[in-house]
């Protein structure tokens, strides 16, 4: 049966990063003999400049009607100027939610090849392989109520809530990852001011119960943050609520070397995933070819192994672009500084990827 790949380019690079990660995919597709087919929708910016609203109902069906989706990203200066209350990230909220996609899971994992692009000194990025998993569909992002009040507006509200089952369902996921892999589990929350995370404690505490293999520990958000700075190896999987999700996913990704190295997948209990890069769309370097598709390529790889059960071929996405780091391709995100370096653009860098998977697949007719 055909399987159906939604694409959600949205704004900035976004469209950039999903042709290049298209591209891949229908290679390896041909390659295969998979039936697979791409549908594009509107989001983000493209989606209020065509039709006044960040995510068109036409946009949520098809999603709900497909195997998986590929998303860029949404955003930019052109929208933020705007003095209306439609923004572009309403867009993106709005389809996690509607997906019901509250496992938001977040590698960062070092590249040999990349050590030397990262911020910290070698020796602390070496070890680095953790995953972040975030709840995605709940906390201070979705609370009611959220608004300005009083007479002249002076006075603002955001809300954090969650329910039970809405950590406890993000929480087992995270256990389920731990099991697979290290073993330790660390539960990142602000227990000593809010009452939210009080109750994270408790549930992960109790879920916890149910995985006595994985060790659990319980950490402050502030202090998690300088951690991942001092000591990156010392995480195996980390859970947490949205916004704090939010942030030390965006810290871990330059510990890696870039943010556009970083893919993600948006899980919930059955197959269907959307798969984006963590970064955002770029407005300082949107057209000039400069946006690195590796995060983007990378995702893809995420969407056939988590929805499309192609276990192979996203292996052949991740060892083809280890390879072409290894041979020192590098868009200018990446501070490389081998002597075998060789500086490429967005197509280029696709292209490489492309060629390092042909290399691999080069038996197969
Ligand atoms: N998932 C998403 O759609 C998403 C995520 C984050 C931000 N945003 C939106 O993107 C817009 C810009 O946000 P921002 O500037 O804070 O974050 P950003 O991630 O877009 O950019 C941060 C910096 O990283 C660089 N960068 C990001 N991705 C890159 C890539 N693939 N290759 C090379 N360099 C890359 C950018 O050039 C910029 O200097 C905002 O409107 C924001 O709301 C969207
Ligand atoms: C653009 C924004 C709404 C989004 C978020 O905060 O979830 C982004 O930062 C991300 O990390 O995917
Ligand atoms: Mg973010």
């Amino acid at each position: 049966m055909t399987k159906t790949i939604t694409v959600l380019p949205g704004d900035g690079i976004g469209p950039e990063v999903t042709d290049s990660a298209v591209r891949v995919l229908d290679y390896l597709f041909k390659t295969f003999h998979h039936d697979v087919r791409f549908v594009e929708e509107r989001i983000g910016g493209a989606a209020i400049d065509a039709e006044g609203i960040p995510l068109p109902q036409k946009t949520v069906d098809q999603c709900q009607a497909s195997d998986a989706i590929l998303l860029g990203a949404v955003g930019g200066p052109k929208w933020d100027r705007q003095s209306t209350n439609v923004r572009p990230e309403q867009g993106l909220l709005g389809i996690r939610k509607a997906l019901g996609l509250f496992a938001n899971i977040r590698p960062a994992k070092a590249f040999a090849s990349l050590i030397d692009a990262s911020p910290l000194k070698s020796f602390y990025v070496e070890p680095v392989d953790f995953v972040i998993v975030r709840e995605l569909t709940g906390g201070l992002y979705f609370g009611k109520p959220s608004e300005r009040r009083g007479e002249h507006k002076e006075q603002v509200v955001d809300t954090l809530a969650y329910s039970e089952h809405e950590i406890e369902r993000v929480v087992k996921k995270a256990f389920q990852m731990a099991e697979k892999r290290r073993k330790k589990l660390t539960s990142v929350d602000k227990a000593n001011v809010l009452e939210s995370s009080r109750m994270w404690r408790e549930v992960v505490n109790k879920v916890a119960s149910q995985y006595p293999n994985v060790e659990v520990n319980h950490a402050l958000v502030d202090s998690t943050a300088m951690q991942l700075i001092i000591n990156p190896g010392q995480f195996d999987v980390i859970v947490t609520e949205n916004m704090f999700g939010d942030i030390l996913s965006d810290e871990a990704s330059v510990i890696t070397g870039s943010l556009g190295m970083l893919p993600s997948a948006s899980l919930r209990t059955d197959k269907l995933g959307l798969y984006e890069p963590v970064h955002g769309s770029a407005p300082d370097i949107v057209g000039q070819g400069k946006a690195n598709p590796l995060a983007t390529i990378l995702s893809a790889a995420f969407l056939l192994r988590y929805s499309l059960d192609m276990d192979l071929e996203a292996a052949l996405i991740e060892t083809a672009v280890q390879n072409v780091l290894k041979q020192g391709y590098h868009t200018p995100d990446l501070k490389v500084s081998s002597e075998h370096a060789t500086l490429v653009n967005t197509v280029e860098m696709t292209d490489q990827v492309i060629s390092a998977i042909a290399e691999q697949t080069a038996h197969v007719h």
